[in-house]
């Protein structure tokens, strides 16, 4: 397991967005169980971010404390510019919450869900008619706005969630599990409005157990483990923490293969297939000092590819679950 832990950035100082949510040393302990033992988290403005962790890592418990539902027993957090513990209400009026503790009910339709939440937010009836129509036009459940929601299949009921979460035209939102339990086209029309809303400005905090929807989506990603981030950063920067990187380098001249073979004695060769495996992290500083050995050697490599480790490899490293047999890495050409 790498001993190196990604700093996690406590103040915006230098950035050039301002923090949608800060955090420093939340802790939380139900009983004599401590679920969270102290994280930080900074989450820029406008951004994608991922709390990506397994079961009972106690990423739920980070929403519910962010989202004013739950109070931390220690540590402080601003939300929207404001302190979770003192302007709760000011936190609630920024922010939509949906997920695993869901505010559909089943047992009316789904535009009287939509209803009822513009009633919660004070506006007009007329209003309210307005933009219940338009965000179930948005999120395709016109045809079943008359429905009890009880009814709608599990992907339905998430975007009528999402819909309801929007008539409070929150800046950030915080998505537990969105796609958790959904089959793969689900999955795709829910990660198609996670970007959509990102587009239109808001920041998402999302809790997934899922390395390809954190891949996919988030900006920066912080690896929840036993109550501690075990890292945070660019999905990119986590790979580069986890030892398996390294550069392919392919020839067609077999004169030009041997010589780089030469040049570079970490190398292991196939002299068949005429390609180069060079141990390598894939940073610039790795890639240059690769690239001016071939120079001075004056080689050239028909084709060269940097191979990352996955997230996959990330996650079981550094939550230390890794049941896995050894596996390839994914092939990352740049
Ligand atoms: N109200 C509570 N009382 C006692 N224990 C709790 C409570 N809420 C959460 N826990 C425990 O805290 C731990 C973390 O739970 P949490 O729901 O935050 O995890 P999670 O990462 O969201 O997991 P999952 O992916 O299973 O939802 C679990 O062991 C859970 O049993």
């Amino acid at each position: 397991m790498p001993s190196s832990v990604m700093p996690t950035p406590r103040k915006h100082d230098g950035h050039a967005s301002p923090a949608a949510v800060s955090a420093v040393g939340l802790r939380k302990s139900f009983g004599d169980k401590t679920v969270l033992d102290g994280i930080d988290l900074y989450i820029p403005a406008g951004s994608v971010f991922a709390l990506l962790g397994p079961n009972g890592a106690g990423k739920t418990t980070a929403v519910k404390i962010l989202s004013t539902l739950v109070t931390a027993d220690g540590g402080q957090a601003q939300v929207a510019g404001h302190d979770l513990a003192t302007e709760p209400q000011a936190v609630r009026a920024a922010i939509g919450v949906t997920g695993q503790f869901s505010a559909v009910d089943g047992l009316i339709t789904g535009e009287e869900n939509m209803l009822l939440m513009a009633d919660l937010h004070h506006l007009s009836r007329s209003e309210g008619r307005r933009v219940t129509a338009e965000l179930l036009a948005r999120f395709d459940l016109t045809d079943a706005a008359g429905k009890p929601a009880s009814t709608y299949s599990g992907g339905m009921k998430r975007r009528l969630d999402i819909a309801m979460t929007l008539v409070g035209r929150p800046r950030i939102i915080f998505l537990d599990e969105p796609t958790t339990g959904l089959d793969p086209r689900s999955r795709h029309t829910m990660w198609q409005i996670i970007r959509e809303l990102v587009t239109t400005g808001v920041t998402v905090l999302l809790t997934t157990q899922y390395l390809d929807e954190a891949d996919e989506l988030a900006d920066r990603i912080a690896v929840l483990d036993n109550g501690t981030i075990a890292a945070e950063g660019t999905a990119e920067e986590l790979k580069r923490l986890i030892p398996g990187g390294h550069v392919r380098l392919r020839f067609t001249d077999p004169a030009a293969y041997r010589d780089a073979a030469t040049a570079l004695p970490t190398a292991t060769g196939d002299d068949d297939a005429l390609t180069l495996h060079i141990p390598n992290d894939g940073s610039q500083h790795a890639l240059r000092a690769l690239l001016d050995r071939l120079d001075t050697a004056a080689v050239h490599a028909d084709e060269l590819t940097v191979h990352t480790p996955d997230l996959d490899d990330v996650f079981f490293a550094l939550t230390g679950n890794d049941t896995r047999v050894p596996h390839q890495p994914t092939e990352a050409l740049r």
